[in-house]
C-alpha cells in the first residue's frame, strides 16, 4: 500500500521490481523497449508504465494501477464535522443527493391530488409501527389468538389504542391508495415514461388488499372466520382455483392452519413484497419526477415549480399531521368491535360480508346468479384488472401528450361500478 502511495506521488514510476522475478523486471522499462521511436516515447511512457504493473507482474499476482486519483471528488466541500465524517465514507452517494436537491414539483390547480401517494405511504408506515407493537403480544394460534387479541384490547397499556389505530389505518391506507390511483388515472400520470409507476402502483394496491384480507382473520373472531370461509370459497370455481384455495387454507376448510398461513403472509411475505415494490415505485418517483396533466405546460397553467426537498415534503408532512389527527380521532371515537371467538362448528351468523374494499366484487358475484355466474364474474373481474393494469400501454394518445377522453370515460365507468356496487352492499347489510 505504502509502495503504491509512493508510486502515486512520484507519478509514473512502476512498482519496485523484484529481483527474484527478472522476467517481470525486464518489461519494467517499457520506454527502453521502443528505443527506435523517441518522438512517441514521451507520451507513451506513462501509459505503458501505468499498464505494466497490473498486467505484467509475474506469478499471476495482481498489482493495481499505481497512480489512481483520489476517488472522493467531494473532499473539499464545506460540511459540519459530522457531515464530512459521513461524506468521507459515503461519498458515492453525493451525486444522488445533489440530484435530489434539484428535484422540483410543478404547481397548478390540481396539485392537491399529488399528496395522496405520500398519505398512502404515511399510513403504511403507521401499519408497520403498530403491527410490530401488536406482534409483541399477539399469539398466532387458533387456541390463543382470540384471547391474546382481547388481552391487547383490555390489559396491555395503550394496547387498545394501538389495535384500533392499526385497524383504522388499514382502512385509511386502502382508501388513500384508491384515491391516489384514480387521481393519477384521471390526470393521465401513467402516460409515457411513467408506465411502470402505474404498473408497480397497481401491484401495491393488490398487496395492500392482501394485507387487509389476511389481517382480517388474525383476531380469530366469528365474523372474520366466516368471512374468510366465504372469501376463500370464491376462487374454487375458476380453473386451478381449488389448488390456490388449498394453499391459502392449508387444508379443506378454514381452520388453525389457515390462521398460520394468513399470519405468515401478513407479517412476512406481504411486508417484504410490498417494501420491494414500493422501493421501485418511489425510485421511479424520484428519477422521473412529478408529472403535470396533459397540456398544462403548453397552455401556461403551471404557476411555477417548488423544490421537492424540503418544500413539497414539508407540505406532505402537513397532510400527514392531518391524517394522524383523523386516525386518532377515529380510533378513539369509533372503536372496532372485538366480537366473539370463532368456533368452526357453530352456524355461520347471518349477513356475512367481506371488508368494504371487496364489496364491489362481492356484489357482482351476488348479481350473477345464473348457472356458472360465479365463473363469469371472476372472468370479468380478471379481464377488467388486466385491461386496467395495461392502460398506459393502450392509451397511445396520452403517451403522445394528447387528450384521451375515451380513457377518461373508461375510468369513470370503473369508478361508477366500484361506488354503486359498494353502496348497494352498504344499503343491504349496513356498515
Ligand atoms: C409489517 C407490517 C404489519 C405487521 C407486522 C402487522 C401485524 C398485525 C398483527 C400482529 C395483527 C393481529 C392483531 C390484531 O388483530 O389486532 C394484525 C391485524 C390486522 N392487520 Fe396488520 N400488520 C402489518 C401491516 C398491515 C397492513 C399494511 C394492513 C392493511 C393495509 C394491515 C391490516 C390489518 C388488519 C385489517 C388487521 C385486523 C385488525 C383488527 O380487526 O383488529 N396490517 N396485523
Ligand atoms: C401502497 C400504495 C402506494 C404508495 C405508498 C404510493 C406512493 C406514491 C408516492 C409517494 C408518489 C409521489 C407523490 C404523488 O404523486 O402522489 C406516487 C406517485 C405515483 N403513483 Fe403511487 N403509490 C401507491 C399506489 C399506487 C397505485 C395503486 C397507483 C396506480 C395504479 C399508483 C400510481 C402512481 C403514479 C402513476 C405516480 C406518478 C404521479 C405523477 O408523477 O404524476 N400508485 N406514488
Amino acid at each position: 500500500m505504502a509502495e503504491n502511495n509512493q508510486n502515486a506521488a512520484t507519478g509514473n514510476t512502476p512498482v519496485k521490481p523484484k529481483p527474484a522475478a527478472p522476467g517481470a523486471a525486464k518489461p519494467a522499462a517499457p520506454g527502453a523497449a521502443k528505443p527506435a521511436a523517441p518522438a512517441a516515447a514521451k507520451p507513451a511512457a506513462p501509459v505503458a508504465a501505468k499498464a505494466q504493473p497490473s498486467t505484467s507482474t509475474g506469478g499471476g499476482v495482481y498489482k493495481p494501477p499505481v497512480d489512481r486519483p483520489d476517488p472522493n471528488p467531494y473532499k473539499d466541500s464545506r460540511l459540519s464535522p459530522l457531515g464530512s465524517w459521513f461524506q468521507e465514507r459515503f461519498y458515492v452517494m453525493m451525486p444522488v443527493i445533489d440530484y435530489l436537491k434539484k428535484k422540483e414539483v410543478p404547481q397548478h390547480r390540481l396539485s392537491f391530488w399529488y399528496y395522496f401517494g405520500g398519505l398512502t405511504l404515511f399510513f403504511f408506515i403507521i401499519q408497520i409501527v403498530t403491527g410490530l407493537l401488536l406482534l409483541q403480544y399477539y399469539k398466532p394460534t387458533a387456541a390463543e389468538a382470540f384471547a391474546s387479541f382481547v388481552f391487547i384490547q383490555q390489559e396491555v397499556p395503550f394496547g387498545w389504542l394501538i389495535r384500533q389505530v392499526h385497524a383504522w389505518s388499514a382502512n385509511l391506507m386502502v382508501m388513500m391508495a384508491f384515491i391516489h390511483m384514480f387521481s393519477t388515472f384521471f390526470m393521465k400520470s401513467y402516460r409515457k415514461p411513467r408506465e411502470l409507476m402505474w404498473v408497480s402502483g397497481f401491484v401495491l394496491l393488490v398487496l395492500s388488499l392482501g394485507f387487509g384480507f389476511t389481517g382480517y382473520l388474525l383476531p380469530w373472531n366469528e365474523l372474520a372466520f366466516f368471512a374468510t370461509q366465504v372469501g376463500t370459497e370464491v376462487p374454487k370455481v375458476a380453473p386451478g382455483g381449488a389448488f390456490l384455495v388449498g394453499i391459502l387454507r392449508g387444508g379443506e376448510e378454514v381452520g388453525p392452519e389457515t390462521l398460520t398461513r394468513m399470519f405468515s403472509l401478513h407479517v412476512v411475505l406481504l411486508p417484504g413484497l410490498l417494501m420491494l415494490v414500493l422501493s421501485a415505485h418511489l425510485l421511479l418517483v424520484q428519477v422521473l419526477g412529478t408529472s403535470a396533466p396533459i397540456g398544462y405546460k403548453e397552455s401556461g397553467m403551471i404557476k411555477g415549480y417548488e423544490k421537492f426537498f424540503p418544500t413539497f415534503l414539508a407540505k406532505d408532512a402537513i397532510g400527514w399531521i392531518i391524517g394522524f389527527g383523523l386516525l386518532v380521532y377515529l380510533a378513539v371515537v369509533f372503536p372496532w368491535e372485538i366480537g366473539v371467538k370463532a368456533e368452526a362448528l357453530t352456524a355461520a351468523p347471518v349477513g356475512i360480508k367481506p371488508e368494504w374494499y371487496f364489496w364491489a366484487q362481492f356484489q357482482l358475484l351476488k348479481d350473477l346468479t345464473f348457472e356458472g355466474g360465479e365463473l363469469v364474474a371472476i372472468a370479468l373481474l380478471t379481464v377488467g384488472a388486466i385491461v386496467w393494469i395495461l392502460v398506459p400501454f393502450i392509451d397511445r394518445q396520452a403517451s403522445s401528450e394528447q387528450k384521451s377522453p375515451l380513457f377518461t370515460i373508461f375510468g369513470l365507468l370503473v369508478l361508477a361500478f366500484l361506488l354503486i356496487n359498494t353502496y348497494r352492499v352498504y344499503a343491504e347489510y349496513g356498515w
